[in-house]
């Protein structure tokens, strides 16, 4: 049976690839940021599958009860909404609850069709949905509790696929690009693969765009003694430092040319060669290299033959505002890295915080939760407490709404920086049936500011007229 999922690899062969299943994950409460205790609802797998979600009557954790899911949450309704699926869509419907259900922000009236990523709130309580494949799905029934991946944990669809690469990649010495946007978590991944290869050496961390360009190859190789006026000392350098361990060679596409030609001879021969010395030396690494820059990019200066050696496997993180789902266990790390124990937020501070656009992705979290948790004092994470989004927040308000032709160019990376993720577009879209004015209002920009964040995706203009959903 298409619908019904199983549980063994060879069963999903049948599959077909485009299938794909609505998972909804109750990611966290407001009022308890602490707990993480994230769960994957049961994946919406066939026509007619669905539950409800309501409040529980004791405090217990958040589980599935039957055919209902029980929060407990006091400002969710005893049967709050529904969720089901109909011809494929996974519609979410409030069940005449006391204080609503909302969809990115917007109480919904009516079913709303679920978009991958939405995030949506009832009562205190967080979920986002996402649109999985039959395997993924059949790994969140087994695991609905997410994977461990680094010091925490993962309910992220494509988190859940890379950790099961990583497994078998740590114990062997395949060399592992990992590509990701700045403080996605590059380095976790590097120390995830390090902690699992069994290497009893140690994991050295380079961080190849802050040295200075002279200084690189004495850096990475070490150099012999007198081999330059100021070297009263051989030094090991950080490669050989690393023996029988992993080198992390971060933000490797600021590698300079000159040091990336002697890094392609190192990892091909396993041979550094100090400066100043005229025969290499033998090293026993794994290496690990990571980047925000595309070095794929037909356009990029870095050396593709380096840049194939390096990428063994190619690991993709996503950026925190692809994996939302998984900010409840982030959220809790980060505040009892603190030391904090309990903590809560109001929902303004809770959507100014996880509904935007994270450019800084975790460590912008982190940064966050940091300055509030010294700040919150015994009360909630209020917005006043969160300095950097509200300075961001600021700068948003004075860009005006409609700019006259020809001030575009000059703003573009401006308005680049302010701009939703092509999915809130999307979304907005089509809550608001296709209409621009509607959907313009929901997201709080002008029509023509819409329109042009429409262009910049190259989503297609709706036709004039409500489209049908
Ligand atoms: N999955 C995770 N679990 C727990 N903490 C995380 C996770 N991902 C990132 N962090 C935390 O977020 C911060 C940024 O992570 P990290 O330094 O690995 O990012 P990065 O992508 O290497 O950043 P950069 O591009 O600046 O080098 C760190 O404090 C890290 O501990």
């Amino acid at each position: 049976m298409a619908h019904s999922l199983a549980t063994t690899d060879n069963e999903f062969e049948s599959a077909s690839p485009s299938v794909t299943f609505g998972v909804l994950v109750f990611v966290l409460r407001y009022e308890d940021l602490c707990a993480a205790n994230s769960v994957a609802l049961p994946p919406l797998t066939h026509d007619g599958a669905g539950f409800e979600i309501g409040r529980a009557s004791e405090v217990r954790p958040p589980a599935m009860e039957g055919k209902t899911f029980l929060l407990p949450d006091r400002s969710v309704s005893r049967v709050h909404a529904r969720v089901v699926r109909r011809d494929g869509k996974d519609l979410l419907e409030d069940a005449g609850s006391k204080f609503g259900t909302f969809v990115r922000g917007e109480r919904i009236q009516g079913p709303v069709r679920l978009a991958d990523g939405d995030v949506v709130e009832m009562g205190q309580s967080l979920f986002v949905y996402r649109r999985v494949d039959e395997p993924t799905a059949v790994r969140m029934i087994t695991h609905p509790a997410g994977f461990v991946f680094g010091p925490t944990r993962t309910l992220c669809p494509e988190l859940m696929s890379l950790a099961r690469d990583l497994d078998p990649l740590s114990r062997s010495d395949q060399p592992i690009l990992v590509l990701a946007e700045t403080g996605a978590g590059k380095e976790i991944v590097a120390r995830y693969v390090h902690d699992k290869s069994g290497r009893a050496g140690p994991f050295v961390a380079v961080d190849c765009g802050a040295i200075p360009e002279h200084l690189v190859e004495g850096e990475l190789f070490g150099h012999r003694r007198g081999a330059f006026s100021g070297a009263h000392e051989e030094r090991k350098g950080r490669i050989r430092s690393a023996e029988g361990g992993t080198v992390f060679l971060d933000e490797i596409g600021n590698l300079p040319g000159s040091a990336q030609a002697s890094l392609l001879r190192a990892i091909q021969e396993n041979e550094v060669t100090p400066v100043g010395a005229d025969r290499g030396q033998t090293v026993d690494v794994r290496w690990i290299a990571a980047t925000n820059v595309d070095v794929f990019s037909e356009r990029s200066v870095f050396r593709a033959d380096l840049r194939e050696r390096l990428a063994g496997y190619v690991a993709m993180l996503p950026p925190l505002r692809k994996r939302r789902e998984d900010l409840g266990f982030l959220v809790a790390h980060l505040l009892q890295r603190r030391g904090v124990e309990r903590a809560s937020i109001t929902k303004p501070a809770a959507r100014a915080l996880f509904f935007g656009d994270l450019p800084g992705n975790v460590r912008e979290i982190e940064r966050s939760l940091g300055s509030a948790s010294l700040l919150m004092g015994d009360g909630p994470i209020d917005l006043q407490h969160l300095s950097a989004l509200r300075a961001r927040a600021a700068s948003e308000k004075k860009e005006p709404a409609s700019e006259p032709p020809g001030v575009e160019a000059v703003d573009e990376a401006r308005r680049n920086k302010a701009r939703p993720p092509r999915e809130m577009i999307e979304a907005a879209l089509f809550r608001a049936k296709g209409s621009l004015v509607e959907a313009a209002r929901l997201l709080g920009v002008h029509e023509r500011q819409l329109a042009r964040w429409m262009d910049a995706f190259g989503i297609p203009r709706p036709r004039k007229g409500p489209a049908g959903g």
